[in-house]
């Protein structure tokens, strides 16, 4: 099967404000299959938002190449969409045009029926009775839920996600964890999630890809086969603790070789 998704030897070297140069990424090659949830993981500063704003055509590598589909990634493109760490939302927009609004930015207005579709989109996420309601009236996990919903507006293949439950209480984070789950399983999603939590990677992913430190490079490649659909039992099941295990012996300590699972 073509890979829907591929970084072909990438590079990336940042010019930096006195001159010097910077080596973010190193020669890093991996694919991702159609549907297929990828978590990234590594310690702080290996690249992986790198990782991300190549994909999304913020960035173009100064090394290889990465292509959707066998096309070069050249410019930001609406089959990708974007959550970030933290939503960004209007302040004065309400809620439902604050979801609406990638697409007056793109072509200066918004119809009746996409404010439809925003309004669909909200139900998805739980946030139907909040349409009407500005940014500061809804907490962090709901205004976490509008960034995901107005991801998903220009009907993105793939959805790319930095750290977005981050900023959120270890409660929320599972239980939006858990949403995320069945909202790419029912709009079928190719998804690039980059996390600093081995075990919401592990929880989440059908692959977890760590990273070393910089120049980050791929140091393992593990499929997830847990069952699915996942839940909280997943978490005390003793392959999940093997899982988190590999992953922790890499970055905690890099020469350690991965065991197998
Ligand atoms: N625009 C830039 N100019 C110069 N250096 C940059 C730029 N963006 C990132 N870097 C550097 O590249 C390296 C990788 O950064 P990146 O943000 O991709 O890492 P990260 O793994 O996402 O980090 P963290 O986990 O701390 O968020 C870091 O050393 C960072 O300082």
């Amino acid at each position: 099967m073509k890979p829907y998704v591929s970084f072909n030897h990438i590079g990336q070297t940042y010019r930096l404000a006195n001159g010097q140069s910077m080596t973010a990424l190193r020669d890093v090659n991996f694919e991702i299959q159609r549907h297929e949830f990828v978590a990234v993981v590594g310690p702080s500063g290996c690249g992986k938002s790198t990782l991300l704003r190549l994909l999304s055509g913020l960035l173009i590598p100064t090394e290889g190449q990465v292509e959707i589909f066998g096309k070069p990634v050249t410019e930001p493109q609406d089959e990708v969409g974007i959550v970030f760490q933290k939503p960004t939302l209007l302040p004065w927009l309400s809620i439902l045009d604050n979801v609406v609004f990638p697409l007056r930015h793109k072509r200066g207005s918004v119809t009746p029926k996409d404010r439809e579709r925003g309004e669909l989109l909200l139900k998805k996420v739980g946030l139907e009775s909040f349409l009407n309601r500005k940014p500061d009236e809804l907490s962090g996990g709901m205004q976490q839920r509008v960034g995901i919903a107005r991801a998903l507006l220009l009907s993105p293949d793939i959805l790319i996600m930095d750290e977005p439950f981050s900023a959120l209480d270890a409660l929320t984070r599972e239980e939006m964890g858990f949403e995320l789950l069945k909202i790419c399983g029912e709009q079928k999603k190719t998804t690039l999630f980059i996390t600093h939590s081995i075990s919401e990677a592990v929880l989440l992913a059908d692959r977890v890809l760590v990273m070393s430190p910089r120049p980050g490079t791929l140091v393992d490649d593990i499929p997830i086969n847990l069952a699915k659909p996942r839940d909280i039992s997943t978490i005390h099941s003793p392959d999940f603790a093997a899982y988190t295990k590999r992953i922790r012996d890499h970055i905690c300590n890099p020469n350690v070789l991965p065991e197998a699972v």
